[in-house]
């Protein structure tokens, strides 16, 4: 801590004092981010960190079922601020419910993000995903289920980056960040259409890195795995589970806490540097 100290100048000794210590900007301060499918999970802890960092956060959800769980993470976030509201009497976390798999939702997605916040957004997550819990081969993979996880994982992707990429002002900056998954780089036999979705993510994210060139936007992928989620519990046998946690340097799963710093990294004028790459995030794992 600053203390007062002395200094001789010629015959005068001079007092300095410590400037009062003035609150800092936070990283993320007031920038608008839109984190989708942050009701639970991976992006849920991602939107609590990117909170925590001073930004402004759209909790995108999915379903009536999952309104409750959208608006516990927005309370967390407001209710964790010393003033819970902007300048406008809104508040710093807002939910919307919205299939990002679905373009005109995607819109609305961002068009009330700006709306509710009177700014661009800044920053675009796209946590939202799902896998297949039987793991089947693809000799057992069904075409409506191949349909269905690249829908989600692939299309949502393309359809909140293809918004995004055609909202920013030139010059004025910002941040997407997708979620992949480790297993592209593990290539395991039983997850073909999950791991063929997310090597697509990962493709679209370095190809947009080197289209956005001018823009001061990155674009990056986080590969996590394993992460002890519902998405990757669901239909797990426990030997399963056990086979996983054995395989892990780590003898454990990792949290979704694990995860969210590396992305509020991503978030911040700190990673201008850090633009089209992966980064696996699964404790050696793969
Ligand atoms: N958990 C893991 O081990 C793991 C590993 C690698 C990658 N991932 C990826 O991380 C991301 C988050 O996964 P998670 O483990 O937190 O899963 P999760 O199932 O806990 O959360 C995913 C969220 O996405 C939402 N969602 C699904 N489809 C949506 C849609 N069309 N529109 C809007 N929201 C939708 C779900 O409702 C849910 O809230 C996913 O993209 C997943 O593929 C997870």
């Amino acid at each position: 801590m600053a203390s007062e100290s002395e200094t001789s100048v010629g015959n005068q000794i001079q007092i300095q004092r410590p400037s009062p210590s003035l609150p800092q900007p936070q990283p993320l301060q007031d920038r608008v981010a839109i984190v989708t499918g942050s009701a639970r999970g991976i992006g849920q802890a991602i939107a609590l960190h990117l909170g925590s960092l001073g930004a402004k956060l759209v909790i995108n959800h999915t379903s009536s079922n999952s309104t409750h769980e959208a608006e516990l993470v927005a309370s967390q976030i407001n209710n964790s601020l010393s003033s819970s509201l902007n300048n406008n009497n809104t508040p710093r976390a807002i939910t919307v419910r919205a299939d990002v798999s679905d373009p005109t939702q995607v819109k609305s997605l961002f068009n009330k993000a700006e709306e509710a916040f009177n700014s661009p957004v800044y920053i675009l997550v796209n946590s939202a995903g799902i896998n297949d819990s039987k793991y089947p081969t693809i000799a057992n993979t069904s075409l409506e289920d191949f349909d269905n996880i690249f829908s989600v994982n692939a299309r949502r992707a393309f359809l909140c980056c293809k918004e995004a990429a055609n909202r920013v002002k030139r010059g004025g900056g910002g941040r997407i960040i997708l979620l992949s998954t480790s297993l592209v780089g593990a290539l395991k036999p039983g997850a073909a259409a999950y791991t063929a979705s997310k090597a697509a993510v990962e493709t679209m994210t370095k190809i947009l890195a080197k289209e956005l060139k001018g823009t001061r936007i990155t674009a990056n992928c986080v590969a996590p795995g394993p992460i002890a989620t519902e998405l990757f519990f669901t239909g797990k046998s426990e030997e399963y589970v056990k086979r996983v946690i054995e395989e892990s340097p780590f003898g454990r799963l990792g949290e979704t806490e694990e995860v969210a710093p590396l992305v509020g990294f991503l978030a911040t004028d700190a990673s201008e540097w850090v633009n089209g790459q992966v980064i696996r995030v699964n404790g050696g794992y793969v």
